[in-house]
């Protein structure tokens, strides 16, 4: 082992032992019993390093939902297709409400405030969708999500999506007024079953961090997109990847990441790591609650947050 990942390990273990004592580690998503089920009490870190070199951490084997993660895939898919003509449909600000808001969508003239909000995320799928079916689809997007993580193994829960289907109405709205503002073209049913099958894509920290190494453009990579993308990719996830709290992680971490409300962050330290972590129990903005104190000890031990003094690199 490496000097880098010896240090890294001991900083891992250091903070996964401090939250041990922590006495709320949140609460599982609870709208449908896939996830509700999950107890909030686990934690997995995998962290990729330039080299390849991967450090993981408690349960790195166990996959879970990537749910809102896979906004993050889908707009790589979507600005790789349609390049500035996306931002007709979707914007770039950060939204300060939560992520399922309509309020805020209302308020914006119809446009969503950026492709993490389900809205923007529903609005991003729907352009995908645009001249395909369904299964073509998510077909391109688990290709592309197994290209990254270099795994064939990974799949979509269909019965995590179909009970999502059972109970999104919320989402239904949110779709059906973006096809009344006509920034969806697609039928919304058919959008929608798009958008919930890629939200059950399952993963485990350590494919998320190796597919994470696009993001952070490290040499490991198994695919790389230009660096004009995920230069904005990285942007759009410092300040919306966590929603309503994304000034906070920023502010805390200073770095670029996405949360899923299966309780994962995936985060990028640009050129120098891929961090992954889950930690099924959320707060109340729906973000996993002590996967971001493990990410503020990382990133503040390692010196790793974009604000500070570049790290050594392997
Ligand atoms: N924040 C999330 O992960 C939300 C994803 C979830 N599938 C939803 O659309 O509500």
């Amino acid at each position: 082992m490496t000097e880098l990942s010896t240090r890294l390990h001991h900083i891992i273990d250091e903070a996964l032992l401090d939250a041990s004592e922590i006495e709320d580690w949140g609460r599982s998503a609870d709208y449908i019993p896939p996830l509700a089920q999950v107890d909030p009490r686990q934690a997995a870190v995998s962290v990729c390093l330039p080299d390849g070199t991967m450090v993981n951490a408690g349960e790195s084997r166990k996959a879970f939902s990537i749910q809102s993660i896979s906004k993050v895939f889908s707009l790589a898919l979507a600005m790789g297709r349609y390049g500035d003509l996306l931002w007709q449909i979707v914007g770039r600000e950060p939204s300060g409400t939560h992520f399922a808001s309509l309020a805020a969508l209302e308020a914006n003239e119809g446009r969503p405030r950026n492709p993490f909000e389900n809205a923007g995320a529903i609005a991003t799928t729907g352009a995908l969708l645009k001249g395909y079916e369904p299964r073509e689809t998510l077909s391109e997007l688990v290709r592309f999500v197994r290209d990254m993580a270099g795994d064939e193994s990974i799949l979509i829960d269909a019965e995590v999506a179909r009970l999502e289907t059972e109970s999104g109405f919320r989402n239904t709205a949110i779709a059906n007024f973006l096809r009344h503002n006509g920034i969806l073209t697609e039928d919304p049913d058919r959008v929608l079953g798009t958008y919930f099958h890629q939200c059950a894509i399952e993963m485990t920290t350590r494919q998320l961090a190796r597919a994470g190494a696009t993001l952070a453009q490290l040499p490991c990579a198994n695919i790389t997109l230009g660096a004009d993308r995920i230069q904005r990719i990285n942007a759009l996830m410092l300040t919306c990847g966590l929603y309503n709290e994304s000034g906070d992680f920023a502010f805390e971490v200073g770095l670029p990441a996405k949360s899923g409300v299966g309780g994962g962050l995936l985060i990028s330290v640009p050129y120098q790591a891929s961090i992954a972590i889950w930690t099924p129990g959320l707060n109340a903005k729906g973000n996993p609650m002590i996967a971001i104190y493990l990410a503020k000890r990382i990133a503040d031990e390692m010196g790793w947050s974009i604000f500070a003094k570049p790290a050594e690199t392997l």
